[in-house]
């Protein structure tokens, strides 16, 4: 018998695939959600009823999108901190985690953002890649602090997810250049900072985010601009201590090529990868809610967050 997941879980589940709520921080935030709404409107009527359906609901959660481990690391948070024996306990510390971990999210960030800010001068341009709330966390933080910037701004094909970050920069003021990905190097003479977030960190400094990015890093490293990665730790990857790689989240080909142009361009394969790997010797710094970090020592950081397991919590038992 199918365990029920809450209607509004699943709606969120959706939502997540198909990216109306996406990037990874805002994932993590709605995943505790979820988890909460769960514990909530669950009627089970004994502990185990209960746990079953909470991993019910994970699973719906985690199964849609593979990139992004702030997804599982949120699912890892919430049951580590599930403890009780009856349908009342369990519920509770279910929905506290929830809310704790959406504090602690809003927290990092903010504490991030000041972080981030430090490495920016009055007077600066930086280039922007996709949409990260934790690299505008950066600039506001930056902006906060009275410095004046300007923006050079990515579309980033296939969905053109720049123009979220312009519409952003303007409403505070920033002036911004919009440009088609292809002419970053062109501007890269006149930028400061290249600025981009991440979906994961792997062990050893490896920066897993939107496409295009590994290509933008090796130009501004001949350019010899500055590339900064904006992530809080819960894009910390665990499992990649223990050598397991990160998933690249292959998206439907309508978002490269029109439908309706299709027939016409003939039998070709289309590929859409939505993520790339950076190297970390094209990475100058991880800046992190706990500090900024030299890409090839962020895993000392995630060795203590984690520990040498990555135990996967919100897994039913078999
Ligand atoms: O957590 P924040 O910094 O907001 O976003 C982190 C990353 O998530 C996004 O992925 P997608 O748009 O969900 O595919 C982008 O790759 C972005 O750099």
């Amino acid at each position: 018998m199918d365990t029920e997941v809450a209607p509004a879980v699943a709606d969120i589940a959706a939502e997540i695939a198909a990216m109306d709520i996406r990037g990874a921080a805002t994932i993590a935030d709605a995943a505790a959600e979820a988890l909460a709404i769960q514990a909530k409107e669950s009627d089970a009527e004994t502990a185990a009823a209960f746990r079953t359906e909470m991993h019910a609901a994970a699973g719906v959660l985690y199964d849609t999108r593979p990139t992004a481990v702030s997804l599982p690391n949120t699912l890892r948070f919430v049951f580590q901190s599930m403890d009780g024996t009856t349908v009342e306990g369990l519920r509770q510390s279910a929905v506290d985690a929830a809310e704790r971990f959406q504090t602690q999210l809003d927290r990092a960030q903010d504490d991030l953002g000041e972080i981030g800010a430090n490495r920016l001068r009055d007077g600066d341009t930086v280039m922007t890649h996709c949409h990260s709330t934790d690299v505008l966390a950066c600039v506001e933080a930056a902006l906060d602090q009275g410095k004046d910037l300007s923006a050079v701004v990515k579309e980033t094909r296939p969905r053109n997810q720049g123009h979220i970050t312009a519409e952003q920069l303007r409403e505070w003021d920033v002036p911004v250049t919009l440009i088609v990905d292809s002419a970053a190097r062109r501007y890269l003479d006149d930028v400061d900072h290249v600025l981009v977030g991440a979906d994961s960190i792997a062990a050893d400094g490896s920066v897993i985010n939107k496409i295009g990015t590994s290509g933008l890093a090796v130009s501004a490293r001949e350019r010899g601009v500055p590339i900064m990665t904006a992530a809080q730790t819960i894009k910390l990857h665990p499992g990649t201590m223990t050598g397991h790689t990160v998933e690249i989240e292959m998206r439907d080909e309508a978002e490269v090529v029109d439908p309706g142009d299709r027939d016409e361009i003939g039998d070709i394969t289309v590929e859409n990868p939505a993520f790339d790997v950076t190297p970390p010797r094209h990475v100058d710094a991880i800046v992190t809610e706990r500090g900024q970090f030299p890409p090839e020592s962020i895993v000392t950081l995630m060795r203590e967050l984690f520990g040498e397991t990555s135990e996967r919590p919100w897994e039913a038992p078999v």
